[in-house]
């Protein structure tokens, strides 16, 4: 085992806390060295390769701590060390260098991605424009409300032009004509596709629908994997973000969501299966848990997926918990509404079935099949 390994231990028995304080070591080390390469010291390159080394081998021992934690996606591509690199991990392999499945890919887009907006964008830049940022709006609230007042669960309808596995949803796509006909229809928030590559969505979508005067409040639907995500969010005006369990670590999530109540956003935090769940369910302060019916990797759908999660001693703890659960993807009938319900959801996610109707309001009366705009 990796970390074992590394943190001289080799006795197989170091668990995912051992991994995370070797982590801090590490991370410890990087920042030491950031400050000398700051400097005007002649050794500087020596410095320079050996911060490239220290950053790639964190990057090994995160996914080490998240595969200890059942996750399969990896964050980047196994590459390898980089050049000059002399440390622990050079009797590595590399032969699986193709994404898994179609999120791992989408992470890997999604990392490069975000590398380039931080060399553009300065994280201190964005922390000091949170406070031009609009102001956040009750995302919990607003879904519990409209639960309360028509009984039924609180829509989150989502404002999606494409999918990976859908393809184009709806042509001539005007994500604030969307935006406005789904609040006409009495949805209690809306979810935002800012992923340009997959989904063809934009942060310009989000920062439009938001000054069009749209009043629900607004999910920023994107893939997090880095905590610069949730700041740039909450500056284009987003009042909840996503944080996926199938991608992010424990201790990624925990973090995330103290960043998120710092600066206002609500987070809802994703599921797929029991491990996910069991996992989510140990950290505390998750208000929202969206259970996805879609499979990330093969794309398959499934709407019992909510049912076999809120089963048993999982639905309990929830209700202790009081968390709201999210029924997710895959649903398009009245029928599907009563199931997820009567599962225990008390919100829906939905983008498909409603957004490819002509009249996306009318789409709204015909998934629930009634008017629960009133
Ligand atoms: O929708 C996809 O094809 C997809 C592929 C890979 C990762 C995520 C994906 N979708 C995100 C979602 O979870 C859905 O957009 C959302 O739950 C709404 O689902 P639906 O009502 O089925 O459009």
């Amino acid at each position: 085992m990796i970390v074992a390994a590394f943190a001289g231990g080799g006795d197989g028995g170091c668990s995912g806390g051992c991994g995370l304080v070797v982590v801090a070591v590490v991370m410890a080390m990087v920042h030491g060295m950031k400050a000398a390469t700051l400097s005007s010291d002649p050794l500087v390159v020596v410095v320079d390769d050996e911060l490239k080394s220290k950053e790639w081998e964190i990057g090994v021992l995160k996914d080490e701590i998240a595969a200890m934690q059942g996750i399969r996606i990896r964050r980047t591509p196994p590459i390898g060390p980089p050049a000059n690199y002399v440390g622990t991990f050079e009797d590595l392999h590399y032969e699986d260098t193709a994404p898994r499945n179609k999120l791992e890919e989408i992470v890997w887009t999604k990392y490069g991605e975000v590398a380039e907006m931080k060399e553009k964008i300065a994280l201190s830049s964005l922390k000091n424009a949170l406070g031009n940022a609009p102001p956040p709006r009750d995302f919990v609230g607003s879904l519990k409300e409209s639960y309360l007042r028509t009984g039924l669960p609180g829509l989150i309808a989502e404002v999606k032009k494409a999918s990976p596995s859908r393809g184009v949803l709806r042509e001539n796509f005007n994500p604030v004509e969307v935006a406005k006909a789904y609040e006409k229809g009495g949805a209690a928030c809306l979810s935002v596709l800012t992923d340009v590559k997959y989904f063809q969505g934009s942060f310009e979508n989000l920062e439009a629908i938001r000054n069009a005067g749209v009043k629900c409040p607004l999910l920023c639907k994107e893939f997090i994997v880095d905590p610069w995500q949730l700041y740039y969010a909450r500056t284009k005006g987003a009042d909840a973000v996503l944080l996926i369990a199938a991608v992010l670590p424990d201790i990624d999530i925990k973090y995330m969501l103290k960043i998120c109540k710092k600066i206002g956003l609500a987070a809802l935090v994703e599921v797929h299966d029991e491990n996910e769940m069991d996992r989510m369910l140990a950290i505390d302060g998750i208000e929202l848990i969206g259970i996805n019916n879609r499979n990330l990797g093969t794309f398959k759908v499934d709407i019992s997926n909510t049912k076999k999660l809120l089963e048993g001693e999982r639905g309990e703890k929830l209700r202790q918990k009081n968390i709201i659960v999210v029924g997710e993807s895959g649903l398009f009938t009245p029928a599907d509404i009563a199931y997820v319900q009567e599962a225990g959801v008390k919100a829906i996610l939905v983008g498909e079935s409603i957004v490819k109707q002509k009249d996306p309001t009318k789409g709204i009366r015909e998934l629930f099949g009634k008017d629960i705009s009133a």
